[in-house]
């Protein structure tokens, strides 16, 4: 039975699909310290968070079969993905759930501000009708400043442009074509500061983001301008804030994040032009629904080993490109297998060639669990599809991947060449039609081998007798022998044979093959 922990009030009705599962077991967890975490995460092969939950590298390092840790919601900077990264724990978010609940709330938000709402609803229920100290501004005609041009920041400049709102843009990782589409101007981060009436910050709290909207941004801006932060606490700097405000150069500022969270006692709560909600912009019920299920889906995919969608610590795809890429994924992964078999010394680089129909899709993920095939079986550390890429990068193994149209005599191609201190090794795959995968070349030998089972294979060098021999020491041990292949460049020089046998070979047979007059080598491979 595995083990999932939720915490932090995910929708009751999202976690359905999870407890259907005959073999899941859903534990619905109260608030917890650190230490109590770090006690318990040991029997979990699961965890569900939102923001409140720290998943700390102590939480991490205390875990013992977790294998992913599921965020309902956007933000994972509640999460140590190093940490994750590197136990090989897939840390997976839930990006699309909640965006318009946060586009929705910064609108309200940004009214709110406009005209004065929340202040104005506390004066009259303490019992003063007071008309004359709530004078707002109109939204139309002003200039709204985005910084973060995602899901969220676009969804607020659609509903801004609504309210017949001017769109400036700042986002350094989005093209101008995206933002013209949505008949947004791209503009430089200190021409927006000038020209905003009104500035929301959509983007993720990162070392570059930290502290952006700071006492240097606040003096570019406009006198009367209006801050809004539905992202991140820590993107706008709250003392800076503070100061700009009692200056009266900010007119107004609403905050749904705080740096530190839980916030209660923050001197910007004093001031009657500042609007807080205790981070509130994915609480709605449609949007908890939303990432519940999704975050469900994903964490049943993790644990069934699967690919999940929207993993934030390992190359992930959408589903269109996982159906087209599936068979492939496992081709790459046993050719990674059989490399791994087949190698002498240490490995200094990965070269991979996508050739064929293959050079139209993204190889990422292909080259991952290629990287996850060959390193699994030689190190002693757990290597997945997680962590792959970072244990070949921290073993300071190069890898090259390269993709050409060109697919020789294939429809599509990996070849893998591994390069060791003892020298260089090739292996290619192809999938023929109905999913058939087939080993086609080893060391420039052409073959045509199964990728399922035990083989024998037997560099050496072309002349009578050989095949017989190995064969006849094969026997000897009552292994049976299900098929056979010879691949050769001229006659005479060196060849390879590829011997399908039904059990493991034991290494005395093998040491006696390599006694053999004209044997080369021999690798036993098991795929
Ligand atoms: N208050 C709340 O309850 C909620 C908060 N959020 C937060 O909202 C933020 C945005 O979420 P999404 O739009 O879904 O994410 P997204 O990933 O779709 O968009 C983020 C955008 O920020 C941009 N960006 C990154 N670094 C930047 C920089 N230095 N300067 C300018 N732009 C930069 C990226 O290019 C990207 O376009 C996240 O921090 C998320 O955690 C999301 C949902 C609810
Ligand atoms: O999705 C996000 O990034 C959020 O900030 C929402 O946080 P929450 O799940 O409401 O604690």
């Amino acid at each position: 039975m595995m083990k999932v922990l939720v915490m932090d009030g995910v929708a009751e009705e999202g976690l359905a699909p999870l407890r259907q599962q005959q073999d899941i077991e859903v534990v619905i967890g109260e608030k917890m310290t650190e230490d109590q975490l770090v006690e318990v995460i040991g029997e979990y092969d699961a965890l569900i968070v939102r923001s409140a939950t720290k998943v700390t590298s102590r939480v991490v390092e205390a875990a013992k079969k977790l294998k992913v840790v599921g965020r309902a919601g956007v933000g994972v900077d509640n999460i140590d993905r190093n940490a994750c990264t590197n136990k090989g724990i897939v840390v997976v978010n839930a990006p699309d759930g909640n965006t318009i609940a946060a586009a929705e709330h910064t609108m309200a938000m940004m009214l709110g501000l406009a005209r004065k709402i929340p202040a104005a609803c506390g004066k009259l229920k303490n019992g003063c009708w007071d008309k004359k100290s709530f004078l707002g501004v109109e939204l139309r005609g002003k200039t709204l400043g985005i910084i973060g041009l995602g899901r969220i920041g676009s969804a607020v400049a659609k509903r801004a442009q609504a309210m017949e709102m001017q769109i400036i843009a700042y986002d350094p990782y989005i093209s101008e074509e995206h933002a013209r589409k949505m008949a947004i101007e791209i503009v430089t981060l200190p021409e927006l500061y000038k020209r905003a009436d009104f500035i929301t910050v959509h983007m993720p709290k990162t070392k570059e983001t930290y502290h952006m909207i700071n006492k240097e941004a606040f003096e570019q801006m406009k006198e009367g301008v209006r801050i809004i932060n539905c992202a991140r606490g820590g993107i706008v700097d709250e003392a800076a804030l503070y100061e700009y405000m009692v200056a009266g150069k900010v007119a107004g500022a609403a905050l749904d994040v705080f740096e530190t969270e839980p916030c209660t006692d923050s001197p910007l709560l004093q001031l009657d032009n500042f609007i807080a909600t205790p981070h509130l912009g994915a609480s709605t019920q449609e949007a908890q629904i939303n990432v519940a299920v999704d975050v469900a889906e994903e964490i049943i995919a993790a644990l069934r080993g699967d690919l999940v969608k929207n993993a934030v610590n390992m190359p992930s795809m959408s589903p269109k490109l996982l159906a087209k890429i599936r068979p492939f994924l496992d081709l790459a992964e046993k050719l990674g297998k059989f490399q791994a078999q087949m190698l002498n010394g240490r490995i200094e680089k990965v070269e991979v060639v996508y050739s064929g129909e293959l050079a139209r899709y993204d190889v990422n993920p292909l080259t991952t669990i290629l990287l996850k095939g060959l390193l699994d079986p030689i190190l002693q550390e757990n290597v997945n599809f997680v962590n792959a890429t970072l244990v070949a990068r921290n073993r300071g193994i190069t890898v090259v991947q390269t993709t050409t149209e060109n697919g020789e005599d294939y429809n599509n191609l990996i070849k893998v060449n591994v390069y060791t201190d003892k020298g260089k090794r090739m292996l290619a795959g192809t999938l023929f039609q109905g999913n058939d995968m087939r080993i086609v070349n080893i060391d420039g030998f052409r073959i045509n081998a199964a990728t399922t089972g035990h083989m024998l294979v037997v560099p050496h060098i072309d002349k009578p007798g050989i095949v017989g021999k190995v064969g006849t020491i094969v026997g000897d041990k009552e292994i049976n022998i299900a098929g056979m292949q010879v691949g050769r460049v001229e006659l005479g020089g060196t060849a390879i044979m590829v011997m399908m046998v039904d059990n493991i070979v034991p290494e005395c047979a093998l040491e006696e093959m390599v006694k053999i007059d004209g044997v080369l080598e021999v690798k036993m491979v098991s795929l």
